[in-house]
Formats: structure tokens, C-alpha cells, sequence
């Protein structure tokens, strides 16, 4: 089985030694993006919303990059530091999704200094 890679210039460069999305047969698995520009600047000390989108920009940059989209998302894991901001994220995640909404999991986490870290499994669209 072939597994092929995909970088971006418009999102953060990786921040270790993993992939920006790669892809696996009909699937794009894309890693956790959070509110870090293309400039390596992390942005964790911005108001709840504004990680949230840039987080979520910078995750749909990373499927755009493999050819897809987050409309095309079948599973989206979700890192909050706070669960009192899911409400505030589910409202601007809706803006980013198709419908039906992918399957998602929502969990609490505090490893990254951010509020906020998302990444995706994405359909690959055929060539
Ligand atoms: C930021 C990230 N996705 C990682 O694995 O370090």
C-alpha cells in the first residue's frame, strides 16, 4: 500500500516530525492544526474564537493542499482546553463542515499551550 505526503506554505510548518496530511488509499488523514501561523507564530494567548478559526483555517489549508476538503470530512477530533468553549467552537465549526457533519469526538486536553487543537480523516476525491 502507497502512502503519499502533502505540504503547505499556507499552513504552520510542522512542528515535529509528522506529516501535514497524508494520504492512504481513499482516505487523507490530516494532523492536529492549532492556532499557529504560517510563520511559526503560535497565537495561544488570542481570544477562544480566533484560535478556533485560525485552527480550523489552517486545517482546511491542509486538505486543500491533498486535494480535499473539510466538506469532504468523515471524522474530526477536537482538543479543548476549556469545555466551556464547545459551545462557542460548535457554532463556528458548523461554518466549516458538510452536511451530514462528519463523526467527532470532543475531548479535554491542555498538552499543546493552546485552547484549541483539531485535525481530521478526510474522503480522498478521485483524480
Ligand atoms: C502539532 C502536532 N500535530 C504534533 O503532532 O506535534
Amino acid at each position: 500500500m502507497t502512502r503519499k505526503a502533502f505540504s503547505s506554505d499556507r499552513t504552520p510548518p510542522p512542528a515535529g516530525t509528522y506529516s501535514v496530511a497524508i494520504q492512504a488509499q481513499g482516505l487523507i488523514f490530516l494532523s492536529g492544526q492549532t492556532p499557529r501561523d504560517v510563520h511559526n507564530v503560535r497565537h495561544g494567548d488570542k481570544p477562544f474564537a480566533e484560535q478556533a478559526r485560525m485552527a480550523l483555517d489552517n486545517l482546511q489549508a491542509a486538505a486543500e493542499a491533498a486535494g480535499s476538503s473539510l466538506r469532504d470530512a468523515v471524522k474530526v477530533s477536537v482538543f479543548l482546553k476549556n469545555p466551556a468553549d464547545a459551545k462557542e467552537f460548535d457554532a463556528i465549526y458548523a461554518g466549516y463542515v458538510g452536511d451530514p457533519p462528519p463523526a467527532r469526538t470532543l475531548t479535554q486536553s491542555n498538552f499543546a499551550g493552546f485552547d484549541i487543537e483539531v485535525d481530521a480523516v478526510l474522503l480522498a476525491r478521485q483524480a
